[in-house]
């Protein structure tokens, strides 16, 4: 088992508490606010609402998470070090300073500033080869960014462990060619908040508008395809440079205040909070964040349908924890070929849930298309196989819903070939909780030719690995409620 240190437990050191914890790593906490364990365990709830359902494979049993009285006993077997303590200079180099005497050689020292350059935390310390920035975005058991500054001190293998490791928790190391004050994102988070700033203080709108300035325009178009590549799109068929050519001379217009700061004095900090209070005051911080999560959830999700911007980085996250999940991709992959094959593992996402407080109806058919899209990879029916022009098609499909699930929880389903035989495919799924039975699903395929869309014959490898499976599975008995229709009213 892995083990996280986290110096400094806020907002942000939480965060990282939660994605390590629910990564299946160790945690072990210093913060010397008598608060802490209370706030994190608050960050951690949300965390493990939100987080465990993101993706579509299900993660490791979560790691022990411990407090320490210092920072020495702390950092005790601790391979990477997260430094989240306030953005003050002085106070992060005392910590260096006492870091510097008890990591590990080979341990990373990952600091979430926001600001500071890694020069100036590795400045005067003979451990500075390993302190990096790792700076992360809030709430850090959801977003993925982590933007990795390193300089010339840090060795290569510091870095390629760095990303590693980062990679592993499921977030994406953007590692920045040099190092700049505020990094990348923060400076246009600045740039932006400024702005609007001067927007609130000169009258033009209030926070609530410049909101939906953001959710309502550009920022949901931000959250899939970044800046440049809105911006290409934005050029039409002309691309990027006829865009630059068309917006370009704006930027020397008087458009943004940008360097100029509007100076704090108490009646805009008095506006800003009185606006901000009247916008959002209704809701707690804690519900704001769950709000929040729900969202990004929600987003992330679709985004991973599209195999696009986080969602594709989801994906990837999933594929590589598959094996471990015990999910195959193959028929060599299989150990007993007479068992119910396992298609899938998952914790059932905060997106899946209906106004009766249990997984929605429609993502029972949802998690049993997941389970036949498995188990057609399984016998070969792959990707590559589907591009070369074949394909299954689901022609009929009964459900039985059998116990209430929530959002969560852990789901399993364990698929049976009843029937593999020419263009046919029937396939018998279980969706389980633990040992509790949830829903059956049973399904007749056919297979298709993709040019025709006509039934067709499978390739012999498909119809070989089908017919194998079905023999195999006959050996089982029969599962209860096989064959069961609704029926017609007498
Ligand atoms: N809040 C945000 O949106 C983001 C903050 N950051 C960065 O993360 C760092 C922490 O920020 P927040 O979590 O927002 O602050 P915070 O104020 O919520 O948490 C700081 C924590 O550090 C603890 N602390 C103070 N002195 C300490 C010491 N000597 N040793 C150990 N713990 C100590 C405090 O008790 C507190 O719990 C800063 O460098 C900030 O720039 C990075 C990304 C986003
Ligand atoms: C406001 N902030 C500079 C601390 C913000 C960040 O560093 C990243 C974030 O989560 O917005």
């Amino acid at each position: 088992m892995k083990t996280a240190a986290i110096i400094g437990g806020g907002v942000i050191g939480g965060g990282w508490a939660a994605r390590f914890l629910l990564n299946g790593w160790d945690v072990r906490v210093f913060d010397p606010d008598p608060e802490a364990e209370r706030k994190i365990g608050e960050v951690l709830a949300n965390a493990r609402r939100s987080l465990p359902g993101l993706g579509n494979v299900a993660l490791p049993a979560e790691g022990r998470l411990s407090y320490h009285a210092t920072i020495v006993e702390a950092v005790a077997g601790a391979v990477w070090i997260q430094e989240s303590v306030p953005e003050r200079l002085e106070l992060k180099q005392k910590v260096y300073g006492a870091l510097q005497a008890y990591v590990a050689a080979d341990a990373i020292i990952g600091s979430s500033t926001s600001g500071y350059k890694p020069s100036q935390l590795q400045d005067g310390f003979n451990n500075a080869a390993q302190i990096v920035v790792a700076h992360p975005f809030n709430p850090v058991y959801l977003m993925p960014l982590v933007e990795l500054v390193t300089t010339e001190v840090n060795p290569a293998n510091v870095i390629d462990s760095a990303k590693a490791i980062i990679t592993e928790i499921g977030m994406y190391p953007l590692h920045l060619k040099k190092e700049i004050d505020a990094h990348v994102a923060d400076r246009f988070l600045e740039a932006v908040w400024r702005e609007a700033l001067w927007l609130v203080k000169d009258g033009i709108a209030t926070t609530e508008e410049i909101d939906n300035a953001i959710r309502y325009g550009f920022g949901i178009r931000w959250a899939q395809m970044g800046l440049f590549e809105t911006y290409r799109v934005a050029g039409g068929e002309a691309g990027m440079k006829h865009f630059m050519a068309q917006f370009g001379p704006a930027l020397k217009w008087p458009w943004t205040k940008l360097m100029d700061v509007p100076e704090f004095t108490d009646e805009l900090v008095d506006l800003i909070a009185g606006q901000s209070d009247d916008q959002s005051g209704h809701h707690s911080i804690r519900a704001l964040e769950r709000i929040r999560d729900d969202n990004l959830v929600g987003m992330m999700r679709a985004l991973g349908a599209n195999d696009w911007g986080a969602g594709a980085l989801q994906n990837a996250h999933d594929a590589g924890r598959e094996g471990e999940a015990g999910l195959v991709r193959s028929m060599d992959g299989l150990e007993d070929l007479s068992q119910p094959v396992l298609t899938q593992s998952r914790i059932v996402p905060l997106d899946w849930t209906d106004y009766n407080g249990h997984m929605t109806e429609s993502r029972y058919l949802d998690a049993f298309a997941q389970s036949t899209d498995r188990l057609m990879m399984i016998i070969g029916c792959d990707a590559e196989y589907i591009a070369s022009g074949g394909s299954y098609f689901t022609a009929e499909t009964h459900i039985r819903h059998i116990d209430e699930v929530h959002a969560g929880d852990p789901i399993q389903v364990r698929t049976r070939v009843i029937m593999g035989q020419g263009k046919k495919m029937h396939l018998w799924h279980e969706m389980y909780s633990g040992e509790r039975l949830l829903a059956t699903g049973e399904h007749m395929l056919l297979h298709v030719d993709l040019a025709t869309r006509r039934s067709a014959p499978p390739a012999a490898h498909i119809e070989a690995n089908l017919a194998k499976l079905a023999e195999a599975h006959a050996s089982l008995a029969a599962p209860e409620g096989l064959g069961r229709a609704i029926g017609a009213p007498r």
